[in-house]
């Protein structure tokens, strides 16, 4: 597979080009980025400057009006989200959507889509017990790592932000995925929760999860990236490999004179 400048696709994530009109407006202007297996890659920018249309056309809520994203070498441009999700891509959302009158434990497990919803699988019933059984365990087993123990029965409704961006990771975990996006998982967090929530970034990456992340608080977020995206106006302007290429960017004086117009 090779990319519109006939360079062969090497990367876990690539997008290619991409190109997103909202009527007059660029929201993406020829958008190239690559993502390694096993990274963490964090993607910032101004208010406005395209960072959520770049990640709906990654996950598949927007199509692009040209340009291509490659999914473990395959190009999966225009695919949907259920069809990502099958391949293992996840996303979660700025403001996470949990169900308030259900509990963390019955939000966590609607991460999943029981099988045994299918009308003939459902004629067996011992099948269907055993599969919701599973999907319980895992619940568990993911409220467990993610240190939510003691609030498995609580609602939703009665969680602090930072609570309610675990348990939207806690249900992206469900479909043991490979690459989750995340949009702002720690904005509005408080900086324990917050620092506690990416040191199981790490702990995930270490089980062979890749991290694509969009989020503002680069003081909390710098030590727990491989690489970084800037992006203004619908483009990438700059990026940065590695902890001292990533200072490098990020003391670079156009950049900071862009983010303090902003
Ligand atoms: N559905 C839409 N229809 C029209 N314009 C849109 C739509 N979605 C985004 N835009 C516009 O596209 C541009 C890029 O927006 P986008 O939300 O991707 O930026 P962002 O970097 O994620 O910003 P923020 O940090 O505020 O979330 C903005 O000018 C926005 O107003």
């Amino acid at each position: 597979m090779k990319n519109k400048n006939n360079k062969k696709i090497n990367s876990f994530l690539e997008t290619d080009g991409l190109i997103k009109n909202f009527g007059e407006l660029r929201a993406l202007d020829n958008v190239s980025i690559q993502v390694d297996r096993k990274e963490i890659v964090l993607l910032i920018g101004p208010n406005g400057s395209g960072k959520s249309t770049l990640i709906n056309v990654i996950t598949g809520f927007l199509p692009p009006d040209e340009g291509k994203v490659f999914f473990e070498k395959e190009d999966v441009t225009g695919k949907d989200p259920s069809e990502l999700y099958k391949r293992g891509m996840v996303r979660t959302f700025q403001t996470p959507q949990p169900l308030p009158e259900m509990t963390v434990l019955e939000n966590i497990m609607i991460g999943i889509t029981s099988k045994g919803e299918e009308p003939l699988t459902a004629l067996f019933y011992k099948k269907w017990l055993k599969q919701e059984e599973e999907i319980l365990e895992k619940a568990l087993d993911i409220i467990n790592f993610l240190k939510l123990s003691h609030l498995t029965f609580k609602k939703a409704g009665e969680l602090s932000g930072g609570q309610m961006k675990l348990v939207a990771l806690g249900r992206a975990l469900m479909t043991n995925p490979k690459l989750i996006v995340l949009d702002e998982p720690i904005a509005g967090v408080a900086p324990g929760l917050s620092h506690e929530i990416f040191s199981k970034i790490l702990e995930l990456r270490e089980q062979d999860v890749t991290f694509l992340i969009v989020e503002h608080r680069l003081d909390i977020v710098l030590k727990y990236i491989d690489r970084l995206y800037i992006m203004f106006n619908g483009k990438v302007i700059a990026e940065g490999k590695g902890e001292k290429e990533i200072k490098e960017v990020l003391n670079d004086p156009k950049i900071i004179e862009i983010y303090i117009g902003d």
